[in-house]
């Protein structure tokens, strides 16, 4: 859905993105994460086609945003870091405006009630915007991005000025926007909700990627959990109690196994009896919880 490639991007005196290539699948949840002043404000900037590249080429969903650059906006939403709002407006004529700058056909009326209850605004909807707080700015400013549907939403720092609900309910819209299939790309240094809700995570350091993966153990992605069986002492034939179980991956001491697992509480429950009635000496058992957090920081350390 975004194909990137040989990306770089010049300020005036400074290289901010340095032979940037990536592909994004569509449907995916991607956090793109770095230290300050790595270059993801850019990089957004640069996919929502609000700056020209000096080298490399990006497509959205097959169109090249250098030659059809208003064909490519179509697909977009986009979310700026430090966005602007019509201040004297109230919140329904603001998520009627963009309904009409996106072109939204059919009932806009519509569209902007579902828009404002996504984000928790229906009872706001004649208050002018410059009356409304730093964090339901924030929230109609998604709102706004998010009304004509877009097929790719590009989001920097969305959660920034959310109080702790807002925090989780912006989780869920990203969640249910991903199920009804756009692509996301969401920029934040807050790698714990990231990893609420992103199916991959795209780390770029000094206008370079470091990394581009899925991620483990994201709800969002995966339809299986990922668990993990630990030993107290090795056992032959852990391999055979577990079965057939998918992905399986032991470690060379043979005291901690990791596998895929798609059924329910009561097949766990079952599956760790089974391996304790076998004879197993199981120390834990449980879901694996891979950290976005660890995972940034070996891969940061590893590439400097
Ligand atoms: N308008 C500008 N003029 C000159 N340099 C700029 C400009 N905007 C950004 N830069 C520089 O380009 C680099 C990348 O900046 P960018 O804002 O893309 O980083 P970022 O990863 O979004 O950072 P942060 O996490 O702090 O928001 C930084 O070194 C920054 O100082």
């Amino acid at each position: 859905m975004i194909d990137v490639e040989g990306l770089c991007f010049d300020y005036p005196a400074k290289r901010a993105l340095s032979d940037v290539s990536f592909t994004i699948e569509p449907g995916t949840v991607t956090a793109l994460v770095g230290p300050n002043g790595a270059g993801k404000t850019t990089l957004l900037r640069c996919l929502a086609t609000l700056e020209l590249p000096y080298a490399g080429r990006i497509r959205l969903d097959g169109i090249d945003t250098g030659e059809e650059p208003l064909r490519a906006r179509r697909l977009l939403g986009f979310l700026d870091e430090f966005f602007g709002l019509y201040d004297d407006l109230s919140v329904r004529r603001c998520l009627t405006y963009w309904a009409g700058a996106h072109g939204l056909s059919g009932d806009t009326d519509a569209a902007v009630l579902d828009a404002a209850t996504r984000l928790g605004l229906s009872d706001r909807l004649e208050e002018r915007a410059g009356s409304l707080s730093r964090g339901l700015r924030q929230r109609l400013a998604i709102a706004q991005v998010i009304i004509h549907r877009p097929r790719i939403l590009l989001m920097d720092e969305p959660a920034s000025g959310l109080d702790p609900e807002a925090r989780a309910g912006l989780a869920d819209l990203i969640r249910s926007l991903q199920a009804e299939g756009m692509t996301i790309v969401v920029s934040s240094h807050i790698l714990v909700e990231l990893q609420d809700y992103s199916s991959h995570m795209l780390i770029v350091d000094k206008g370079r990627i470091v990394d581009h993966a899925p991620i483990g153990g994201a709800r969002a992605y995966r339809r299986s959990r990922r668990l993990r069986l630990v030993l107290s002492r090795p056992a032959d034939g852990l391999a055979r109690a577990l079965g057939d179980v998918a992905g399986l991956a032991v470690t060379p001491d043979g005291l901690v196994a990791q596998f895929d697992f798609a059924e329910d509480l009561e097949a766990q429950a079952a599956l760790l009896a089974r391996l304790v009635g076998g004879g197993l000496p199981v120390a834990a058992f449980g879901e694996d919880h891979e950290s976005l957090q660890d995972r940034y920081i070996e891969k940061l350390k590893a590439s400097r």
